[in-house]
């Protein structure tokens, strides 16, 4: 049988962001549904110096001259939070199919705006964690009832970072927490456990120069008894592990969210009959590239050959639950969703 080679949808990155050129450029090129046609920066020397390290054959000084070559059929945007929301819609604009960086925007308003994204164009944020072989797994564990009934999830995810420069650290490019890295828990456990919160009641913990959050915690009611409870922090040892608990068995996500590119990553099962980890089973799970998985998903789409599970509806969600993580934070008490 002959096999059809794909004609690979030809990507455009908009910016020179560390997470393009560290991880998600080369994972673009482990697939042979999409090539990086371009790269677009700031500043044209920028742009063209990221290009040629890169291999990517097209550089533009800035957004509008990438949007306008037809050349180009999709862009993936990594800018900073409080532009995702005009650059996605400008994209679209444009013709552009989008592949956009969490968290969608500043807040569920701002989300709210990509209901203009048009509809014959594929739009996919990059939660690159749902793409992850191990959170399949996680899934699949649950619904052939591994844990018995589940009971909760509970997770810290948290590392250092002190520079005032940084997005992060800055409330206008929509820093913290929260927005950064907040958004996870709440992706990977509405992602396993097939159920959404219906209310939630945080206490954070502002940076008095940066005045970001720096430390987070949530717990998340999805009824049923059902808890997801998370602690997210920018200014604390790295440290990042799920357990997902239920009745009859517990699985730990060893590194759920910034799981090795290229590297086995580790799954335990544990029956409970042995206090600590005595009888826990380890699971490897295979090397895989989350980001090459996320965009041969989205080329995929644009081809015709997937079909996205999640769309601007789901963007919407997550923003919303992370505007209830602040609203609660301010009135101090439950805030239904
Ligand atoms: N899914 C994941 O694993 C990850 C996702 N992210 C997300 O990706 C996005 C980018 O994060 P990160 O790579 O850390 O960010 P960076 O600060 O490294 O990159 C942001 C880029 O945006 C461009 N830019 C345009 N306008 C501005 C502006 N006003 N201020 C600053 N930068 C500007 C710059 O590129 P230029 O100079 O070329 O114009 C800059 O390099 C965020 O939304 C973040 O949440 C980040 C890390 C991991
Ligand atoms: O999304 C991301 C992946 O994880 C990082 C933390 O380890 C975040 O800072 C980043 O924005």
């Amino acid at each position: 049988m002959t096999e059809i080679t794909p004609q690979p949808v030809r990507i455009g990155v908009l910016s020179t962001a560390k997470i393009a050129r560290e991880k998600v450029v080369p994972g673009l090129a482990t697939t042979p549904w999409c090539v990086v046609h371009g790269i677009s920066s700031r500043d044209t020397a920028r742009a063209r110096a990221v290009a040629d390290d890169l291999g990517i054959p097209k550089a533009y000084g800035s957004t509008e001259e990438m949007l306008a070559d037809p050349e180009i059929e999709a862009v993936y945007i990594p800018l900073p939070n409080d532009l995702h929301v005009d650059a996605a819609l400008a994209a679209g604009r444009a013709g552009k199919h989008v592949l956009l960086e969490k968290p969608t925007g500043l807040d569920a308003m701002d989300a709210e705006r990509l209901l203009e994204f048009p509809r014959d164009l594929v739009f996919m944020e990059g939660y690159m964690v749902r793409q992850h072989p191990q959170w399949r797994m996680v899934r699949d564990m649950v619904r052939a009832g591994r844990i018995g009934r589940p009971l909760g999830v509970q997770v810290w995810f948290s590392y250092m970072n002190d520079d005032p420069d940084n997005i992060r650290n800055r409330p206008e490019t929509g820093g913290g927490a929260a927005l950064d890295i907040g958004v996870y828990p709440l992706v990977v456990s509405r992602f396993v456990l097939d159920a959404e919160p219906i209310r939630l009641v945080a206490a954070l913990d502002r940076d008095p120069i940066f005045a970001t959050d720096r430390l987070t915690s949530v717990l998340a009611d999805f009824g049923g008894g059902l808890h997801l409870t998370f602690t997210v922090s920018t200014q604390s040892v790295v440290h990042q592990r799920v357990t997902v608990c239920g009745t009859e068995g517990r699985i730990e996500v060893v590194v759920p969210f910034n799981a090795p590119l290229g590297g086995e990553t580790i799954l335990r099962f544990d029956p409970g009959t042995a206090l600590g980890d005595a009888s826990a089973e380890t699971i490897v799970v295979p090397a895989c590239n989350m980001y090459g998985l996320q965009g041969e998903l989205f080329a995929m789409a644009i081809r015709g050959e997937a079909v996205l599970p999640y769309g601007v509806g789901d963007s919407i969600t997550q923003m919303r639950l992370v505007d209830a993580i602040f609203e609660s934070a301010r009135r101090g008490g439950w805030v239904d969703l």
